[in-house]
């Protein structure tokens, strides 16, 4: 179906067209009308298959711009998701004059002051900094119509459940509220369904969790044997655009900086950095003047960036769900792409359980060799030379190859100059903090015992739940 057979405005309408949509993604199809008739609603589909457009619609169209309250708010857990939220909302919203603007922590707050004053229909937060404007009144949440919590499931897990109670009970009780996310473990839901009004649900119902878009595999391999591993896989595989997932922000320095020892073009995001920083590096990616973002979690979840061809878990994810939001960066809009995740021995059980959760078995590859490395890099030397002879822009070059082929074999003057020309592999050795490997929970235990749930998501352990609030803040903070 299309968005021109949708029962919207014509100037939403003419927004995606804008856009370049022409066609809905299913759960675009599903969600919009349904949500368009004000019910609650939870929806869950793949990553990168549209689910900002699926409840931007609904929330652009029940917006009035003619009317000078904030009518809705977009929570989400990532500043930059936040920001990334409130471009595609604008651009929803630029036909019906809808504006959206975006709330977050790290940003000067006089500055977001002054944006509110100029009257936004709709804000896109995350929840700390947008708690921090209800509390200063400089935010009102009275005249709420549409609650949006964009990665939901994240949203009601520890490390915000908190601040997303105090949210919502700062909004009017006949709000319409909408959860989408790409998991939605069982827990979540119930717990999600107790601040809802009889929520419809609706699955976009696919075989596997992760999209066949993306080709899973895994790579056995010892911890001290992960960075050449790593940098090999790098040189074979030659990727565009590449996310390489640490699990802590020392992690992330370190591979960061160990990466450009090696000759590569790498940069580290994750929540120790400045939020300035934060926004460079991530233009430094989306511009292609960098290749490789080094990341924490902070990166995992609905950031949607171009032609991201590759994810590398170089360190395991904490749970199976993150496992599913880090590889849904590529893979997005119909373009495919591959996940490489690394596993030490004594991690194996994890990687059962995450199978178990996407229903995908992931392929196993052996750890290259340096000889397959360098081969690797010989073919884009050689594949760089042959498009440079059809392209024919060396011939100011052939008196001077005549002068080599007079003194030297022709033979020995290619290959000294393929071999000047491939980046052979780099073995300049680095240091890596040692990482200790994900620890195999109670829960994934009972789990083969025939126990409970599918899967191992902290949150759904009650005692923790109870009294380890603030270990999971802290974890939390550690892991973004
Ligand atoms: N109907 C459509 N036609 C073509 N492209 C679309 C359509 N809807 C969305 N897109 C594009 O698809 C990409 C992914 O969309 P989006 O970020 O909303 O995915 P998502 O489902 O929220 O993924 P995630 O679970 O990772 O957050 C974006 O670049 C978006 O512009
Ligand atoms: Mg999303």
């Amino acid at each position: 179906m299309k968005f021109s057979e949708l029962e919207i405005s014509q100037e939403v309408k003419k927004a995606t067209e804008r856009m370049g949509f022409t066609d809905m993604t299913p759960i675009q199809e599903q969600a919009i009308p349904v949500a368009e008739t004000g019910v609650d609603l939870i929806g869950q589909a793949q990553t990168g298959t549209g689910k900002t457009t699926a409840f931007g619609i609904p929330m652009i169209e029940a917006a009035d711009p003619h009317n000078s309250d904030i009518q809705g708010v977009v929570i989400t857990p990532t500043r930059e998701l936040a920001i990334q939220n409130a471009q595609e909302l604008n651009a929803l919203g630029f036909y019906k004059k809808v504006r959206t603007v975006a709330i977050y922590g790290g940003q000067d707050i006089q500055r977001q002051i002054r944006d509110l004053k100029r009257r936004p229909s709709i804000i896109s937060a995350t929840p700390g900094r947008l708690l921090d404007h209800i509390k200063r009144r400089t935010i009102r949440l009275d005249q709420i119509k549409v609650v949006v919590l964009d990665e939901a499931d994240e949203m009601l897990n520890m490390g915000f459940i908190e601040d997303i109670h105090a949210i919502l009970e700062a909004t009017p009780e006949n709000r319409q509220t909408l959860l989408f996310s790409a998991t939605m473990p069982r827990p979540i839901q119930v717990l999600a369904e107790k601040f809802m009004h009889e929520p419809k649900k609706i699955q976009i119902k696919a075989k596997t969790l992760t999209t066949s878009l993306i080709d899973q595999s895994y790579v056995k391999v010892r911890e001290l044997e992960k960075f050449d591993a790593l940098t090999r896989f790098l040189d074979i595989q030659s990727p565009e655009r590449a996310i390489v997932f640490g699990r802590t922000k020392r992690r992330v320095d370190e591979l960061m900086r160990a990466l450009q020892k090696r000759g590569y073009e790498a940069e580290g995001i994750h929540g120790d950095l400045t939020q300035s920083k934060r926004d460079l590096v991530l233009r430094r990616f989306k511009q292609n003047e960098v290749k490789l973002l080094v990341a924490t979690d902070v990166a995992a979840r609905g950031l949607d960036i171009s032609n991201v061809t590759h994810v590398y878990n170089f360190d395991l994810p904490q749970d199976p769900e993150s496992y599913v939001h880090r590889i849904g960066r590529t893979g997005r809009a119909g373009k495919t792409g591959m996940a490489l995740t690394f596993i030490t021995p004594s991690e194996f059980p994890h990687l059962r359980s995450i199978e178990r959760l996407t229903k995908q078995p992931m392929k196993q590859l052996n750890a290259p060799s340096y000889e397959e490395a360098l081969a690797g890099q010989q073919k884009i030397a050689i594949d760089n030379l042959k498009e440079m002879i059809e392209s024919g822009k060396y011939r100011s070059y052939a008196a001077k190859a005549q002068d080599l082929l007079d003194e030297f074999d022709a033979t020995d003057v290619l290959a000294a100059a393929l071999k000047l020309i491939t980046k052979e592999p780099d073995t300049t050795p680095v240091r890596l903090t040692r990482e200790q490997p994900l620890m195999v929970k109670r829960s994934n235990r009972q789990q083969r015992g025939g126990g409970r749930g599918r899967n191992n998501y902290r949150s759904h352990d009650r005692d923790r739940r109870n009294n380890n609030y603030r270990g999971r803040s802290k974890q939390k903070s550690q892991h973004y």
